[in-house]
């Protein structure tokens, strides 16, 4: 018999200290005792929204005025295919309660991994933390430029995630640049990637390693994940095989390129939006659309499914 299809709307409510609501299922339920974030299953012929709107009146007395889609999730349960289709929102009036006497807790996004979730939802934690727009940095001769360049898009831009790519570099001269951007990153509240062996991390403690898709490859065959689970794991990816490669290295987040056609990467065919969102639909974790991407874009990168763009030239000025 083929598995039962279950579409549920949730979401990942924010208050003003950027704390997440959380709710716990009672106990006699399917996924019982876990936290999970507040919401149920579509009636027919509701949109994800409607139900959204709907599930969050009835479970916690509010009403949202505003919501965004954070990701969509497809996960095999032993007794069914679930698509979790989940937003974000920070606009709704009431303060929520657990209205049908389940426990609800406000809680800091670095806390969330201290609670029990359903298997289908660690996706859904990455992409709570994680920002919409990722700065990969260029190449960039000039310490002097490099270093105005990125407190720059730090503080003007407000970017929160950068990577740090710098082919050009010997490695000690990439770590001495690395350091760098540590301290200014750090000093902001901004995560730096470094894009280099996962070896990297013990000579520079930074948030985590992105993958070319070369390295990719060659650690998709072990099958395993190179550094710890505390650090961010990304990777550069521009197919299905790539994207499956980055689900058995276990990443955090993906880029997937190139939407556009870019200057860096004239011979590469762009995916454009729709194979763009065909692929983001089946990935099993949150993905930046990269390539002559632009803020511009990051709503419309949104409503496709992705967490965001990535762009070296829109953010380095
Ligand atoms: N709401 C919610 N459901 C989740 C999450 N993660 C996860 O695997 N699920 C699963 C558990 C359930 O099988 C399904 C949601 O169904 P539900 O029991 O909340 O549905 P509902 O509110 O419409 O409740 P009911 O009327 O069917 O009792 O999705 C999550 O974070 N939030
Ligand atoms: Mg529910």
């Amino acid at each position: 018999m083929p598995k039962r299809r279950v579409h549920v709307a949730a979401a990942a409510i924010l208050n003003e200290q950027g704390q997440v609501l959380i709710a716990r299922r009672p106990a006699t339920v399917d996924q019982g005792g876990l936290w999970e974030f507040p919401g149920g299953k579509l009636a027919p012929y509701e949109t994800g929204l409607e139900a959204l709107k709907r599930e969050l009146c009835e479970e916690l007395g509010i009403e949202i005025t505003r919501a965004q889609p954070l990701i969509r999730i497809h996960h095999e349960y032993p007794d069914k295919h679930i698509l979790l289709d989940v937003w974000e929102t920070r606009q709704f009036s009431g303060e929520p309660f657990g209205r049908e006497g389940q426990a609800v807790r406000w809680v800091e996004i670095a806390d969330l991994y201290n609670y029990a979730f359903p298997a289908a939802n660690l996706p859904i934690l990455r992409a709570v933390a994680l920002p919409r727009e990722y700065l990969i940095t260029p190449e960039e001769a000039d310490e002097a430029i490099f270093e105005t360049r990125l407190i720059r898009a730090l503080d003007e831009d407000g970017v929160r995630l950068v990577q740090l790519r710098a082919k050009e570099l010997d490695e000690a001269a990439y770590i001495a640049r690395a350091e760098k951007a540590l301290a200014i990153c750090h000093a902001r509240g901004a995560r730096l990637l470094l894009n280099a062996e996962p070896a990297m991390l013990d000579k520079v403690d930074a948030d985590g390693i992105h993958l070319t898709s070369v390295r990719l490859a060659e650690l998709a065959e072990k099958g395993e994940r190179p550094i710890p689970d505390n650090k961010w794991l990304s990777a550069s990816t521009h197919d299905q095989q790539q994207l499956d490669q980055a689900g058995q290295v276990v990443c955090d987040f993906v880029s997937l390129s190139p939407l556009r056609v870019t200057p860096s990467h004239p011979e590469r065919p762009p995916l454009g939006w729709h194979d763009f969102q065909s692929l983001v639909e089946q990935a099993c974790m949150p993905v930046y659309a990269l390539g002559g991407m632009s803020r511009h874009d990051s709503d419309h990168a949104r409503a496709v499914g992705a967490q965001g763009i990535a762009s070296i030239r829109d953010f380095w000025k």
